[in-house]
């Protein structure tokens, strides 16, 4: 069987004294997608930061492609196929869309990526020449998924690659998260469109306080506990 791409075992981690994940297990199969859910504060990010290596466990294993990446920098696991997105994007802001796109691969694929990337992302087509910075909210989102897809990560983790944008717009990012999984990478998603996560997800992760309170297949998720894990109440 292949390696899960991303899995996590009894993660146990935080910031200074203060720990913030407890014992989350989970794994992310190849090609297949991943919502991470919950409530603000329940350690999503941290589960990010934890999996690109900004913030080191102090008890469990992180594993990237079956091998144990605890002690691997944050380039390290981008090259083990890690690619993280975060909330605020991940663009070169003062250089060209075009730029922006030919710096995100190796000089022998330059010529080829802008065309590969205008393919998958026809948005960008029109907007080859425009300084990133310049372009709205979603335009540079947009072009930081174009640039993870032409890194061909194993998978790449969103946190929030939706805030403040309109709908429309997020209609437009779906789409390309769509491109994204289609291509074969696999995705980890945080979210707060929480059903239009849940459409495109294969499997969902509910964080509670630090802790996983579902992990499973998205068709089997009951309502009832979606609920507790976001409301604290019991439906
Ligand atoms: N740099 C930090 N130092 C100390 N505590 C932090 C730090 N970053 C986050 N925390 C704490 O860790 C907990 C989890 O935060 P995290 O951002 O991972 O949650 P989240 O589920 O992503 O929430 P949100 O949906 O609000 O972004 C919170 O209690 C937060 O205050």
């Amino acid at each position: 069987m292949t390696a899960p791409v991303l899995e996590f075992a009894g993660v146990t981690a935080g910031y200074g004294r203060t720990t913030v994940l407890r014992d989350v297990s989970f794994a992310v199969a190849p090609g297949t997608v991943t919502a991470m859910l919950g409530a603000n504060g329940a350690g999503k990010t941290t589960v990010l930061r934890t999996a690109s290596g900004l913030v080191r466990p102090t008890s469990g294993e992180v594993r990237i492609a079956g091998t144990v990446a605890n002690r691997r920098a944050p380039n390290q696991r981008a090259k083990d196929g890690f690619c993280l997105i975060p909330e605020g994007r991940g663009v070169f802001r003062s250089l060209s869309v075009r730029d922006n796109l030919r710096l995100q691969v190796p000089p022998w694929r330059r010529g080829e990526a802008v065309d590969e990337a205008v393919e998958a992302f026809p948005v960008l087509g029109e907007r080859i020449t425009q300084i990133a910075g310049t372009m709205s909210g979603g335009q540079q989102q947009m072009l930081a998924l174009a640039r993870a897809y032409l890194s061909k990560p194993s998978i790449v983790a969103l946190d929030e690659v939706s805030m403040g944008l309109a709908p429309k717009i997020v209609d437009e990012i779906f789409a390309s998260l769509r491109t994204l999984a289609s291509a074969g990478i696999a995705l980890l998603i945080v979210e707060q469109y929480v059903q239009r996560a849940l459409d495109l997800a294969d499997q969902v992760v509910l964080m509670d306080h630090g802790s996983t309170s579902y992990v499973g297949s998205a068709s089997d998720l009951d309502e009832a506990e979606l609920m507790r894990t976001y409301l604290g109440v019991s439906a």
